[in-house]
């Protein structure tokens, strides 16, 4: 039997305005969360009242997990194509209209930038001579559906706020729709078109199963009323489907998929990097036009119900302006520094610039290395939609406008491409690759019950949630993301892997956690690397790479600055000690003991791997 993975159920580049930077939220000294550019929170200049805000049922208990019958229907089916074959097939004519309308998604919050659907829909609109509408639906129980965190959501509304006004200095509405029942999403939706007498609908291609079932469904009511509805592939520098095996399947295995994905990226190049034009302007009179002049009148809500940030991650939102530019030029042209630990400030002063030894240039030798800004952090960015994938590899081509029109494919560039392929994969088995569960089905690996009491296993994983394990990268790497929502991708790795195969705790259970912590939180990605460690997913990493919490620590934070920063007990220890602490150093510290022998439970995971259901 294979592991069905759940039931996909599902800042700000502000760019320019009339010759003025806009900004982005950025990752603050103390924070990956971000806060408003304004002194008070960025918010429509509407003077409406608040709208009611919706409440999520206490009923809706999102489906995680497959059904047998579930799964078959989405082999049967699968959704991507069945959405690309709809969107092809238009059956009725499609009739004259008022408006075109742009949908913008959670990830895709750019509105000047190279968005590839918003481009398309502005292109349309002028053609046609008819208004520009931009139109967000926030869906609660989607967001409880996958996971997303409070820090995700507030991020989605803090850039929407500003991504309104940028838009309004353009002459076009972006309407926000809070809709609590997310089945009723796409009449809703279509209502809305017919009310605004639209010609089309654009929207960007979300891969998650639910979402495109959705968007298929749009699709053929929007059709039957003769409403055009284009779907377009944006998230990704290669799209799902482009790049396949010798047998036309998706890609299981990295390596052959990142050769040939950079083989076909670099075979067009005008078209996977084209620089999506920005939207024109309306005309001003959809001021004085009433259906459209309510649009701008709409607030962008301050929150969601069920994802407000507590008080302590309020306090935490910093004031932070900056182009976001500034972070990729940053990792391009100046050395990391010591004194910047993955989760600070990429923007504090004291930079210094270096062609050989730029972040980009040494980043294949520092990039495991949490106690340094070695590594972009662009990735909350790239999850918003924020900054296109596309225009990050393109940054990383200087020469483009000298005729130099090829992408290199170094290490940093076969990240995007891990990125990439971790949406192929979302897309390619929305069921879930045909795996084995690593510890066998029935084995309950959420609760390791042949060896430990359950009550053991909840306690450890939440000594594990709150970074009480006794291991102190792994500690360090917990309270980080608590605290920032955002975490080193080797740190990342660490508390994965301590999780499934130390703790011997159900990954989905840590997947579930990163996603409720994450301000970067996306679904391929979180998915993909939760596997990576668990060795349930594609490419993922030998069931005997276990590793080592204490020699994980001397490489991914040889200062010791990364635990020292977060695990204040441990501040004053130097030297190996602050790895693996001794039981007097830790008693006398008031910092745990390790709550597992690591060669014991590294002992029992092997012998689970092997022979699943063994003690
Ligand atoms: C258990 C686990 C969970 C993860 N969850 C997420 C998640 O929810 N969202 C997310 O964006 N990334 C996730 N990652 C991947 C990776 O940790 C982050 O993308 C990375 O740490 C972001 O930092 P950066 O922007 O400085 O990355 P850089 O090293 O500068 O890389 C540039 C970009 O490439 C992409 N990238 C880099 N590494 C990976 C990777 N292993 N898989 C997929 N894309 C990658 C990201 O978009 C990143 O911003 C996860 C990894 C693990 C092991």
């Amino acid at each position: 039997m294979t592991y069905m993975p759940r039931f996909y159920s599902d800042f700000i580049r502000l760019a320019q305005i009339a010759g003025r930077h806009l900004y982005i939220y950025v990752a603050s000294s103390s924070c990956m969360l971000l806060r408003a550019t304004m002194s008070k929170r960025a918010l429509s200049p509407s003077a409406s009242p608040p709208p009611k805000r919706p409440r999520i049922s206490s009923t809706f208990r999102p489906r995680k997990i497959a059904t047998a019958d579930a799964a078959s229907a989405v082999d049967s089916e699968p959704p991507l194509s069945l959405l690309l074959e709809t969107a092809k097939n238009v059956k009725s004519k499609v009739k004259a209209g008022s408006s075109v309308v742009f949908w913008m998604r959670m990830g895709d919050l750019r509105s000047f930038a190279d968005n590839r659907a918003l481009s398309l829909a502005s292109a349309h609109a002028k053609k046609a001579d008819v208004p520009l509408v931009v139109l967000f639906v926030l869906s609660p129980q989607d967001y409880k559906a996958h996971d997303r965190s409070p820090r995700r959501i507030d991020f989605t509304l803090r850039n929407l706020a500003l991504i309104k006004m940028s838009l309004e200095e353009k002459h076009i509405p972006l309407h926000t729709i809070t809709e609590p029942t997310r089945r009723v999403i796409p009449q809703k939706v279509v209502s809305f078109l017919e009310h605004l007498d639209a010609l089309a609908i654009y929207a960007n291609i979300e891969y998650e199963v639910d979402e495109l079932r959705r968007d298929t469904q749009i699709c053929k009511a929007a059709q039957a009323k003769g409403i055009g509805a284009v779907f377009a592939h944006d998230k990704c520098v290669v799209e799902p489907g482009a790049v396949l095996t010798k047998e036309s399947k998706t890609y299981a295995v990295y390596t052959p998929y990142q050769k040939s994905w950079l083989k076909i990226l670099n075979s067009n190049i005008p078209h996977f990097l084209e620089n999506c034009p920005e939207p024109h302007p309306n005309s001003e009179l959809v001021h004085t036009m009433p259906k459209f002049k309510v649009l701008f009148d709409t607030p962008v809500p301050e929150s969601v119900l069920g994802f407000e940030l507590d008080a302590a991650d309020r306090r935490k939102m910093e004031e932070s302006q900056v182009t976001l530019s500034k972070i990729l030029q940053r990792f391009l042209h100046t050395k990391s520094r010591s004194s910047q630990l993955s989760a600070v400030d990429p923007l504090a002063a004291g930079a210094v610039d270096s062609a050989k030894q730029s972040r980009i240039a040494v980043y294949d030798a520092e990039r495991d290395r949490a106690d340094k800004d070695t590594t972009s952090r662009l990735s909350p960015y790239l999850a918003a939609g924020v900054i296109s994938a596309r225009s990050c590899v393109r940054a990383t081509m200087p020469d483009t406008q000298n005729g130099a029109k090829r992408v290199d494919g170094g290490r940093w560039i076969q990240e995007i491409a891990w990125r990439d392929f971790y949406v192929c994969i979302l897309a390619g088995y929305p069921r879930g690759p045909a795996l084995e569960d690593a510890y066998g089905e029935g084995q309950g690996r959420s609760n390791p019950k042949a060896e430990l009491p359950l009550a053991t296993v909840e306690s450890n994983i939440e000594k594990w949630k709150t970074g009480q394990t006794g291991f102190p990268i792994v500690d360090a790497g917990m309270r980080c993301l608590n605290e920032m929502g955002y975490l080193h991708n080797r740190a990342r790795m660490i508390c994965a892997m301590f999780l499934v195969k130390d703790l011997m705790v159900d990954w989905r259970i840590g997947e579930k956690h990163f996603m409720e912590k994450l301000i970067d939180g996306d679904l391929a990605s979180n998915n993909g690397g939760w596997q990576w460690c668990a060795s349930t997913g594609v490419d993922s990493c030998p069931y005997f790479r276990i590793f080592n919490p204490h020699n994980q620590s001397s490489k991914a934070d040889p200062t010791g600055d990364f635990i020292r920063h977060f695990v204040p007990e441990l501040r004053s220890v130097r030297g190996p000690d602050l790895h693996n602490p001794s039981a007097s150093v830790a008693d006398k510290l008031g910092y745990p003991r390790p709550i597992v022998k690591h060669e014991e439970s590294r002992a029992r995971a092997m012998r689970r791997f092997k022979d699943p259901g063994s003690p």
